[in-house]
């Protein structure tokens, strides 16, 4: 079957670093708790699980912001943890608690027993990708991602999110032998992952790296940088006649984006303490930039939203390669109005630069 002929390739002109009309725009955690459609079909699949691990409320609740919002990319509902739970780690979400693992990698022999997951049992995955696309007929590019190897590390010791890592750095620090080992098969499952994304009609990729800015220099470049690094190598990058770009999305990386700029990837995600402009000076045509509205500002009213936008715009300036997003995942209380505010004016301002 041949693909449905993109209607808007505005968001793979900027990762290209290609001239484009405007500058595009998608949120992390676009489809969310924010929105009420989304917690409706929540309801309806009983659990978070229940939706991420069924293809058809996969597919409904990822078009859910793109019939709201004029979004320039559509990016998979599903989970950075999925993985690890192909693993047998034994994943679940205590409501209001955030994500848990039964069985987490506390010991050597949990370490010594760790394998690659098998991809069957990622299959809701990749058959909601194939899903997407068909839905989506063209509408915008689809992302796929998945967690970075440091960042399903942290989860697959510590065993659920952590206020200070202790778990996760004791292990790195007594048995840094234990945590290179999970990070190489993390890398592979990683690329292995991705890549069968890609296969299923992902268009562009993304590895968050969200906790990499908990590291020390030097610690993020050996137990973060160099298994995205590994993984990176490995992806597909041509699919369909097309390049899939890759994204790179390191919260806390703002210091290290020389080194992340280097790793091979397309373009690079931002949290918000960067300065866009010097960031772009620094990376130059290296890669794409991605970001960095505090998600936050969406609390800060229409003018207050309208005004940072331009700002953030204008600190990138008039030159390609600019994907305008949040600095992290949108807030499940951001009001939706205050969306439709935010890609309006990314789209109206964008525009006029460009004039
Ligand atoms: C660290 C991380 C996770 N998951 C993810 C990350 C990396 C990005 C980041 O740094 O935020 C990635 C993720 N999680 C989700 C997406 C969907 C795609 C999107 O719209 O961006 C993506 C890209 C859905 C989700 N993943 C989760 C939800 C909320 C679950 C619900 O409906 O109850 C959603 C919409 C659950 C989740 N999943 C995770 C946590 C910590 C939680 C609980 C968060 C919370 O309670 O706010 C792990």
């Amino acid at each position: 079957m041949s693909a449905p002929t993109l209607q808007n390739d505005v968001f793979l002109r900027a990762l290209a670093r290609q001239p484009t009309e405007y500058t595009p725009v998608w949120l992390m955690r676009q489809a969310g708790r924010y929105l009420p459609e989304y917690n409706a079909t929540r309801a309806r699949a009983g659990s978070f699980l229940g939706l991420a691990k069924n293809p058809d409320y996969a597919t409904e609740v990822t078009l859910q912001p793109l019939a709201r919002f004029p979004l320039d990319a559509a990016i998979l509902f599903s989970d950075i943890l999925t993985i690890p739970d192909a693993m047998g780690l034994g994943l679940s979400f205590e409501t209001g608690e955030g994500p848990r693992f039964a069985r987490p990698l506390r010991t050597e022999a949990d370490v010594a027993a760790l394998t690659a997951p098998d991809m069957n049992e990622l299959r809701y995955v990749f058959d909601a990708v194939t899903q997407i696309r068909r839905e989506l007929a063209g509408k915008v590019p689809l992302i796929g991602f998945s967690g970075s190897p440091w960042t399903l590390a942290c989860y697959m010791v510590e065993g659920a999110g952590s206020s200070d890592y202790r778990t996760v750095k004791t292990m790195m620090y007594q048995r840094p032998d234990l945590m290179h080992r999970i990070l190489e098969i993390n890398a592979e499952a990683v690329a292995v992952y991705l890549n069968a994304q890609i296969q299923a009609g992902a268009q562009v990729v993304m590895i968050f790296d969200s906790w990499g800015g908990v590291l020390a220099d030097g610690l993020f470049q050996e137990f973060s940088l160099a298994y995205t690094r590994k993984a990176l190598a490995k992806l597909i990058r041509e699919n369909d006649g097309r390049s899939v770009p890759s994204v790179v999305f390191t919260k806390g990386g703002g210091l290290w984006i020389d080194d992340i700029a280097d790793l091979g990837c397309d373009a690079i995600g931002l949290d918000w303490t960067v300065n866009l402009g010097k960031a772009r000076e620094r990376v130059g045509d290296r890669v794409a930039l991605q970001g960095n509205l505090d998600p936050m500002t969406l609390f800060g009213g229409e003018d207050r939203i309208r005004s940072e936008v331009v700002r953030t715009l204008d600190s990138f300036g008039n030159h390609p390669g600019h994907v305008f997003n949040l600095g992290h995942g949108i807030s499940q209380f951001t009001p939706p109005e205050a969306v439709v505010t935010l890609v309006d004016a990314v789209h109206q301002h964008s525009r006029g630069l460009r004039g």
